[in-house]
C-alpha cells in the first residue's frame, strides 16, 4: 500500500545531518526523516506538483560526508573525494537502473536528479515496516504460508532483475519492506554500498556479512562466481534468521568451520518448541540455498521455486496483509513499547561446548549484575584492528543501523567482483569500499530475557547472599549431577538446539519440596532426577531448601514429634534426648568459572579474511568488553571519528 501523506508512518527518526522539515528540493517539500542507512537518508516529502506524498532518498554516506551550509554536502577528507564520487555515480546508476524495471515488489523510481553535491531519488512512499522490524513484533516464527507469500513477491522482483542481468546483492531483513497491504517490496540494490571505492584503499568493501554468500568476498574466482544463486543464499539466510530470531552466521566463519545449524534442524526445533510446522519442500529449498558452495545451491529462481514446489502465487498474495495473516502471532508495536517483543531465540550454534560456554557467559553476566533490559543492550562504538584487518562498528551519527549485519573489511582483504554475466547494479564494476556506522541495540542471544508466550519478560534476579549460601550446596549437587548425566548421555536428541537461558525458574514439584523439608540431600537428588531432561532449568531452579513452605511446616513436624501424655500416673523424669544436630550439607566449593578465551585466542583459527569479523563479534560479548584489544579498538575508532569531524576536508 502506498501511503497518502496522512497514512504515512510517524517518524521518530532524527539525524544531525538530515534536511529539516520544510526544506524545498525542486517541487518537493521535506516533511520528515523516515530512515537512515549507511549511504543515504530517506525522507517523507510532499510533491507540490502532483499533490501526493512521496519518499525521497538522498545520497549521504555519513562516514565520508556531512552537511555543509544549506543543502549541500561536503566531503570530510580530500582523500575520500574519489570514494564519495564513486558512490555518487553508483547511486545515480542504481536510480537509473531501477527506473527501467517495473515490478510491484521492486521499488519504483519516479525521478532522480543531482544537485548540492549529492543526488536524490524519488520513490513511492510505502506504508508499513521492514521485515526486520516486523519480526521483532512476532511471538513465534511465522507460519510457512506467510513466508511463502513474502518469498513469492521477492522472488518475482529478483527474477526481473536477474532477467535484466542484474544481481541485487544486498538482500537482508531491512531491505525487504512489508507494506501494510500489498506485496512486500525490495527497497534498494545497495549499489552505493557495493560501488564506493577508495583509491587509498583505506575504506573498504562493506557487506551485510550475515546475509552475504561467500562468493561476495571472492576476487572473481571461477569457482566463486556470483549469480542468481548468490541472491538466493541471502534470501534463504533471511528465512533462517527469521526462524531462529537471530542473525545467521557469516559465510566467512562458516567456511572455516560450519557451525550453522542446518535449516532442517532449525525447522524441527521450531516445530517442537512452537508447534509451527514447515513442509519438506520448503525446508529443502531453504536448506539447499544456504549451501556454502555456489554450485550446491539452486542456480535460478525457477530452480528454487521447483524445489519449493511453488508453481503459482499463494492465495491472497496480491493483497497481502502481513499483520492479519500472522493472526495472534502478531503484537502491535503500540502494545509493546520499545524495539519489539523479546522472543525466544533458536540457538544457531550446535557444538555443545559453545552452547555451554554461552550459558556460562550469560550466567556470569547475570552474576556480575549486568543489567539486561528488555530493550537490549547498547553496544559501544568500536573498531577492531588486528594486523591491519579493520572492523568498524558503531557511530554517533547513525540512527537505525544494524551492527550485526555489516562489517568493514580492510582494503587488504577487499575483493572486487567483476562478473561479466551479472552487472553491478550501478554498472560500476568495482565492488566497493565505504563505511557504515552502526549501533547494535539488540540483545545477544542467551543474554536476552526470554519472554513467555504472552510476551512477558522474565527477569533473572539476584538472590540475597544468605539465600545463595544456603542454596549453594544443593545447586552445586544439582549442576554437577546434571552435568555428569549430560556428559554421559550419548542419546541426546539431535534437534535440541533451542536454548532459553531465562526460562522462568519453575517451582520444584511438590514431591521435591516435601523431601526438601526432610532431607536436603535427598531433595537435591530428586531435583537432579527432575532436571535430567533439562539441565539449564535445573541449574536455575531455586534451591529446594529455600522453599518458603518450609517455615509453616516446621511446627507441624515438631508437634508430631512431641511425646504423647503418659497413660499411667507414674511419671518418669527423663532428660529428653538431645535434638540431632541440624544436617548441614557441606558447602562444596564453587567450581572455578570456565576461562574465557581472549578475542585473539578465540579467533586464532580464523584466516585473515574472517579474523576481524571474528574479533569484532568476540568484542560484542559483555565478558570481553574490557579486553585490551576491544578497549583499544573502541578508543581508536572514537579518536578517528573525532579527528574526521574536526578536519574540514
Ligand atoms: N519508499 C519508501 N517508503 C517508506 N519508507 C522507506 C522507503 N524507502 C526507505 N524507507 C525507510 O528508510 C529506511 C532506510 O532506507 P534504505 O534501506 O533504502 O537506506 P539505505 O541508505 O539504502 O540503507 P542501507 O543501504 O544501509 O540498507 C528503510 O529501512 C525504510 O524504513
Amino acid at each position: 500500500m502506498i501511503a497518502s501523506s496522512s497514512q504515512a508512518p510517524a517518524s521518530g527518526v532524527s539525524h544531525v545531518d538530515a534536511l529539516p522539515p520544510g526544506t524545498r528540493l525542486a517541487e518537493f517539500e521535506i516533511l520528515a526523516l523516515l530512515g537512515v542507512g549507511g549511504f543515504g537518508m530517506v525522507y517523507k516529502a510532499f510533491d507540490h506538483s502532483l499533490h501526493r506524498a512521496v519518499a525521497i532518498k538522498e545520497y549521504m554516506p555519513s562516514a565520508l560526508a556531512g552537511r555543509a551550509q544549506g543543502q549541500s554536502l561536503w566531503v570530510r577528507s580530500s582523500s575520500d573525494q574519489q570514494t564519495f564520487q564513486a558512490g555518487l555515480a553508483s547511486f545515480v546508476g542504481e536510480a537509473r537502473l531501477l527506473a527501467q524495471f517495473d515490478h510491484p515488489s521492486l521499488v519504483k523510481v519516479f525521478r532522480f536528479w543531482e544537485a548540492n553535491n549529492t543526488a536524490y531519488m524519488v520513490m513511492p512512499l510505502y506504508s508499513g515496516m521492514t521485515f526486520k522490524q516486523a519480526r521483532a513484533q512476532m511471538r513465534t516464527p511465522p507460519p510457512e504460508i506467510w513466508l511463502r507469500k513474502v518469498l513469492w513477491s521477492v522472488l518475482g522482483a529478483l527474477r526481473v532483475l536477474h532477467d535484466g542481468k542484474t544481481l541485487h546483492r544486498d538482500i537482508s531483513p531491512d531491505n525487504i519492506f512489508l507494506q501494510d497491504i500489498g506485496p512486500p517490496v525490495l527497497l534498494d540494490l545497495g549499489a552505493a554500498r557495493h560501488a564506493i571505492n577508495d583509491q587509498d584503499r583505506k575504506h573498504t568493501a562493506v557487506l551485510k556479512v550475515n546475509y552475504a554468500p561467500i562468493e561476495q568476498y571472492s576476487d572473481g574466482d571461477e569457482d566463486l562466481r556470483q549469480g542468481p544463486w548468490s541472491d538466493l543464499y541471502s534470501l534463504a539466510a533471511v528465512v533462517h534468521g527469521c526462524l531462529c530470531n537471530d542473525t545467521p552466521l557469516p559465510a566467512t566463519l562458516r567456511s572455516i568451520r560450519d557451525r550453522m545449524v542446518s535449516f532442517s534442524r532449525v525447522a524441527r526445533t521450531v516445530k517442537r518448541q512452537f508447534g509451527v510446522e514447515y513442509s519438506a519442500p520448503f525446508v529443502a529449498a531453504i536448506a539447499q540455498s544456504l549451501a556454502l558452495k555456489p554450485e550446491d545451491r539452486p542456480q535460478s529462481i525457477d530452480a528454487f521455486l521447483q524445489l519449493m514446489e511453488m508453481t503459482s502465487a499463494p492465495e491472497g498474495s496480491e493483497h497481502f496483509d502481513f499483520r492479519n495473516d500472522l493472526g495472534d502471532i502478531w503484537v502491535e508495536p503500540a502494545d509493546q513499547p520499545g524495539p519489539g517483543l523479546v522472543t525466544p531465540t533458536v540457538d544457531v550454534t550446535s557444538a555443545p561446548s559453545i552452547v555451554a560456554e554461552m550459558h556460562a557467559q550469560a550466567q556470569r553476566a547475570t552474576g556480575n549484575g549486568v543489567a539486561h533490559e528488555a530493550g537490549g543492550r547498547a553496544t559501544p562504538a568500536g573498531e577492531a584492528n588486528v594486523g591491519g584487518d579493520t572492523v568498524m562498528l558503531g557511530g554517533p551519527d547513525t540512527v537505525a543501523a544494524d551492527a550485526g549485519d555489516t562489517v568493514f573489511i580492510d582494503a587488504g582483504d577487499t575483493v572486487v567482483v567483476d562478473d561479466s554475466r551479472y552487472d553491478d547494479p550501478a554498472g560500476d564494476p568495482k565492488l566497493g569500499n565505504t563505511t557504515r556506522h552502526a549501533s547494535d541495540h539488540r540483545p545477544r542471544p542467551l543474554e536476552r530475557e526470554i519472554a513467555r508466550p504472552h510476551g512477558k519478560a522474565v527477569k533473572t534476579t539476584r538472590r540475597s547472599p544468605v539465600v545463595v549460601w544456603l542454596g549453594v550446596a544443593v545447586v552445586a549437587v544439582v549442576v554437577s549431577a546434571a552435568g555428569l548425566r549430560w556428559a554421559q548421555s550419548s542419546k541426546a536428541p539431535q534437534d535440541d538446539i533451542i536454548t532459553e537461558m531465562a526460562e522462568p525458574p519453575a517451582a520444584p514439584p511438590p514431591a521435591v519440596m516435601e523431601t526438601a523439608l526432610q532431607d536436603p540431600a535427598a531433595a537435591a537428588s530428586a531435583a537432579v532426577d527432575g532436571a535430567a531432561s533439562d539441565t539449564v532449568a535445573a541449574a536455575s531452579m531455586p534451591a529446594p531448601a529455600l522453599v518458603p513452605a518450609s517455615a509453616p511446616r516446621a511446627p507441624t513436624r515438631a508437634r508430631r514429634a512431641a511425646p504423647e501424655p503418659a497413660p499411667t500416673p507414674i511419671v518418669v523424669h527423663e532428660e529428653p534426648p538431645p535434638p540431632p544436630p541440624p544436617v548441614v550439607a557441606e558447602p562444596k566449593p564453587r567450581p572455578p568459572p570456565p576461562r574465557v578465551p581472549s578475542p585473539q585466542e578465540a579467533c586464532a583459527d580464523a584466516n585473515f579474511l574472517a579474523r576481524p569479523m571474528c574479533i569484532h563479534q568476540e568484542c560484542q560479548k559483555p565478558s570481553q568488553a574490557n579486553q585490551t584489544i576491544c578497549v583499544e579498538n573502541r578508543r581508536r575508532y572514537e579518536a578517528d571519528e573525532q579527528r574526521r569531524r574536526q578536519t574540514p576536508n
